[in-house]
Parts: C-alpha cells; structure tokens; sequence
C-alpha cells in the first residue's frame, strides 16, 4: 500500500470544469501529487460515480491513491481507497465497519485534539487540521494554530495539514509533524499544474545542503 505521505491534491468544481479535470488531475499526479481525493458537491450521483471511476484508473496508472470525499456509498462502489468524512459527514465507526481494516478513513479535526483522539479511537487511518492559512476555496473554515499538528504527534497517526497550504507556506507545516499537505487552489488554480505539484511535491525531498 502507497504510504499515507507527500503531496494531497483535492478536486474543485469551481476551477475544474468536467472537462478539464481528467487532465488537470494528470498533470497534478505527473507532478508528484501521492493522494488524490474527488470533491465534487454539486454534481448529480450518477455524474459522481463515472467521474470517480475515472479517477480511480488515473490514480492507479500513477501508483497513486484515490480518496472519496464526504461520500462512503460512492467510495464502496468505485473501490476507491478510501474515504474522508468531516464532522457532520457520518459516523467515523460505522464508515471503519462498512469500510473493512484496510481503506484509508481520514477526519476532518480542525484544530481540536479531542476529535483527534475520537477519530484514532473510531479506526481513523490519518487525521487532518487546518485551516492553517487563509483559504481561497473554503475561507470560512476554522482557523487552525500550527502548534496543533505537534500536539497530535503522540497519537501516531499520520497528520494532513489543509487550508491555504502553498509552496511557500509549506515548509512550516512539514517542520511541524504535517505527513501530508492537502492542497486545492495553490495546485488547481495555477497556471502550470504540474509544475505547481512539482514545487509542493518537492519540499518533502529537501536537496542537500
Ligand atoms: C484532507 C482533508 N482535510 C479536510 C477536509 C475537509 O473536510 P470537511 O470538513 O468535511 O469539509 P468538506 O471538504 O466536505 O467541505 C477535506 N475534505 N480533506
Ligand atoms: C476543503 C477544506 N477544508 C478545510 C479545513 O480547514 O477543514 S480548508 C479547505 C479548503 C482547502 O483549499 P485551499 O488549498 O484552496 O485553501
Ligand atoms: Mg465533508
């Protein structure tokens, strides 16, 4: 199983169109991306289950994995890897029953231990926080502090730091514990996708100095 670290892109409707988002998610996985999780709110089921298929192939050409958002039907029947459920988005227990031990289950913690410790004890595969920085796409999300991901450290599950996480920023975050940093506009609303994965992708592969 690909290790649950690196670069984790997030789909948008908003900056992707259908029908750019096959090749916007290429480039994102030609660039580095590890974890690719399908965000797509306002489209219909039937919509949703065809495009998640499609990206379940892409990600496997890539070695790369598929995450479900907020959607467990969707995630069992695509045979994505697995699914990512915020605090209003359903039982993290019964998504772990109806997922089997293997499927990667990832919750939304904001900036909370408590809901950390919650998702470790329901059969969380990794917890995520955020929002860090401002936010483009959810600006509304609650802020988050940084000293959150070094707090979580103890309960040894891998951490996702998310919101207005960009090259720039990112460093920090990974100095700080962070295993995985969740990206939406700093890779789908740039100009060169690929190269805009490349450069988050990278800082998990310091060079030497
Ligand atoms: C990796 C990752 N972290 C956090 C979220 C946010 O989930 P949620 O709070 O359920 O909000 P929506 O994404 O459903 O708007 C996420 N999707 N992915
Ligand atoms: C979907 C989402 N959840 C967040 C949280 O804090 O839980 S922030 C966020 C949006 C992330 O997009 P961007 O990289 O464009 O800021
Ligand atoms: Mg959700």
């Amino acid at each position: 199983m690909t290790a649950l670290s690196g670069l984790y892109v997030i789909t948008d409707p908003q900056l992707l169109p259908p029908a750019q988002l096959m090749p916007a998610c290429a480039a994102a996985l030609a660039g580095g991306a590890r974890i690719l999780q399908y965000r797509d709110k306002p489209a219909s089921a039937e919509q949703r289950l065809r495009r998640a298929r499609d990206l379940r192939d892409l990600t496997r050409e890539h070695g790369a994995l598929l995450i479900i958002n907020d959607d467990l039907e969707l995630a069992l029947r695509c045979h994505a890897d697995g699914v990512h459920l915020g605090q209003g988005d359903g039982n993290a227990a019964d998504a772990r029953r109806r997922l089997g031990p293997d499927a990667i289950l990832g919750v939304t913690c904001h900036d909370r231990l408590d809901l950390a410790r919650n998702a470790a004890d329901q059969g969380a595969s990794y917890v995520a926080f955020g929002r860090f920085f401002p936010s483009h796409t959810k600006p509304q999300a609650p802020p988050a502090s940084i000293d959150i991901l070094t707090a979580a450290q103890p309960l040894g599950l891998p951490r996702v730091a998310i919101g207005g996480v960009n090259a720039d920023n990112g460093a920090h975050l990974i100095a700080a514990g962070a295993e995985m940093l969740a990206v939406i506009h700093a890779v789908f609303g740039a100009p060169n996708i690929e190269a805009a994965a490349r450069r988050l992708a990278a800082l998990f592969f310091p060079s030497p100095r």
